[in-house]
């Protein structure tokens, strides 16, 4: 396995008195697409969340164990959450555009990072569409407003957007399951495009679509990490009887 970007050691969660991951250890290789799948509330999303510390964000969230970006421990005080979100960036389920216009859109995270000239914004804008496989979509019309875009489009808009600030890692949580098929299988070819150059982890209740993108399958069960391996050597060979269930649809 290539250096991990992200280390995780013994990562457990509790929401209230509710512990919800129970001491879950990982790491991602840089430049992988790593798909992270189990059944609802196994607690993906919560360890997804941890990853940038959005679970900051929820009261009541209890985090114990480590959680290393490129050897630095993410909870350490002191720790810059601004550079941290701007390094892992994070896309959602339900694609989340501004309401403003598709330039404004993707130049916000430049902006608020202090960036005014025109000719840098209009060029980090551009590369960040083409990037995230719209630009030639939207190129004659970067005023329109993001929220008259489709669903597919508009969550090439919001990958568009975390690209603009160069992050290293990319979070999806189900990045496609309010998409359409057509919109779903262009945006799989956009994360295999970016993975050349990102990070990525995903959480997806799509199997096949695990199978089909990812590098690297990680299986949740309430609140454990049941198996960790290659997709295809997992989706082949699972090493535990409980993965090769859940992967033949057999619970879940
Ligand atoms: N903000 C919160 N406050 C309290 N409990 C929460 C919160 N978020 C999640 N939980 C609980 O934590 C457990 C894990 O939830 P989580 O969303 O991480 O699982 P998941 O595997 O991503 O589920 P799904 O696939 O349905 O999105 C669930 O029991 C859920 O009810």
């Amino acid at each position: 396995m290539s250096e991990a970007i992200i280390d995780v050691k013994d990562l457990k969660v509790a929401y209230g008195k509710n512990e919800v991951l129970h001491g879950v250890s990982l790491a991602f290789p840089a430049g992988d697409l790593v798909a992270l799948v189990g059944p609802s509330g196994c607690g993906k999303s919560t360890f997804l969340r941890s990853l940038n510390r959005m679970n900051d964000e929820v009261g009541n969230v209890n985090i114990q164990g480590t959680i290393k970006f490129k050897g630095q421990d993410i909870y350490a005080d002191g720790s810059d959450l601004v550079a941290l979100r701007s390094a892992i960036g994070m896309v959602f389920q339900q694609p989340v555009p501004f309401p403003f216009s598709i330039y404004d859109n993707v130049a916000y995270g430049l902006r608020v990072a202090g960036y005014t000239e025109r000719e840098y914004l209009d060029q980090r804008v551009e590369e960040s569409l083409r990037q995230a496989a719209i630009w030639d979509e939207v190129k004659d019309d970067l005023k329109k407003s993001a929220l008259a875009l489709s669903g597919g489009q508009q969550q090439r808009v919001c990958i568009a957007r975390q690209l603009a600030v160069r992050p290293q890692v990319i979070l999806l949580d189900e990045p496609t399951s309010a998409l359409d098929p057509i919109s779903s299988s262009e945006i799989e070819e956009t994360l295999l495009t970016l993975k050349r150059d990102y990070t990525l982890i995903m959480v997806t209740h799509n199997l096949q679509q695990a199978s089909r993108i990812s590098d690297r399958t990680a299986f949740f069960l309430n609140g454990n990490l049941v198996e960790y391996g290659r997709t295809e050597e997992m989706f082949l060979r699972p090493q535990q009887e409980v993965t090769s269930e859940y992967l033949n649809g057999r619970f879940g």
